[in-house]
């Protein structure tokens, strides 16, 4: 049995869903940013997380969100985690948790090692931590740029909440990816697609298998 947790994001079609879940993964991902190719309504999130069984957590990506928008995802989508991945500040993240109730993961991107006191604020409010890249100066995405940062800079850290890494992973890359940072969370999304938003089965299993025998 595997000690290594995946979230497959950016999911929007049933199949990718099903696989992902077959594969074993915990963390389906659902992504709520019209810029994103991997878009998806909160309607047509719905539909998919209604099919999700018990033990794999639904997550909805979210990226500066407003409460208008988080009241109506909230009231349509059964949701377990949110992740938000754009400027929330910490009090931000504070006040989110509180009112909607569920636990959330705030992503922090990270070039070098200035990007890091910034995750300190963020461990004290946040149920969970993702470490990803930090995208490129006037990227359209905040994420999904599929792009790896210096692993070794996070390598041994451990925060007082759980965390995932993020960013330019794949099949090919995951062993040493675990290997330098000790991670035990893995988050992806380009890295199992043939283009922006097109997932594929076979790269979704290839990954899973990838990353449980990591
Ligand atoms: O995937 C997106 O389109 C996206 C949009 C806005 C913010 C984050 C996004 N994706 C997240 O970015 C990381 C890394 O993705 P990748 O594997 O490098 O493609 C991951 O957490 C995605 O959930």
């Amino acid at each position: 049995m595997s000690d290594v947790s995946v979230k497959i994001c950016g999911l929007r079609r049933p199949e990718h869903v099903a696989a992902a879940v077959e594969a074993g993964a915990k963390y389906v991902g659902f992504v709520f940013f019209p810029k994103s190719p991997r878009n998806i309504s909160i309607e047509d999130a719905r539909a998919l997380a209604l099919d999700v069984p018990p033990g794999v957590a639904k997550v909805a990506l979210i990226v500066n969100a407003d409460d208008a928008f988080l009241d109506a995802l909230t009231a349509r989508v059964p949701l377990d985690m949110l992740q938000l991945h754009g400027a929330e500040t910490p009090a931000r993240v504070a006040e989110i948790k509180a009112r909607y109730g569920l636990p959330v993961m705030k992503a922090v991107g990270v070039a070098d090692a200035d990007d890091l006191p910034a995750l300190e604020a963020y461990v004290r409010v946040a149920d969970q931590i993702l470490v990803d890249a930090k995208p490129p100066k006037n990227a359209d995405l905040p994420g999904g740029n599929g792009l790896t940062f210096d692993w070794r800079l996070v390598a041994g850290r451990r925060w007082p909440v759980p965390w995932m890494l993020a960013g330019g992973l794949t099949a090919d890359n995951v062993r040493e990816a675990k290997a330098l940072t000790g991670a035990q969370q893995f988050d992806i999304s380009s890295g199992v697609e043939t283009a922006p938003g097109e997932k594929d089965t076979q790269l979704i299993r290839r990954f899973m298998s990838a990353a449980q025998s990591a």
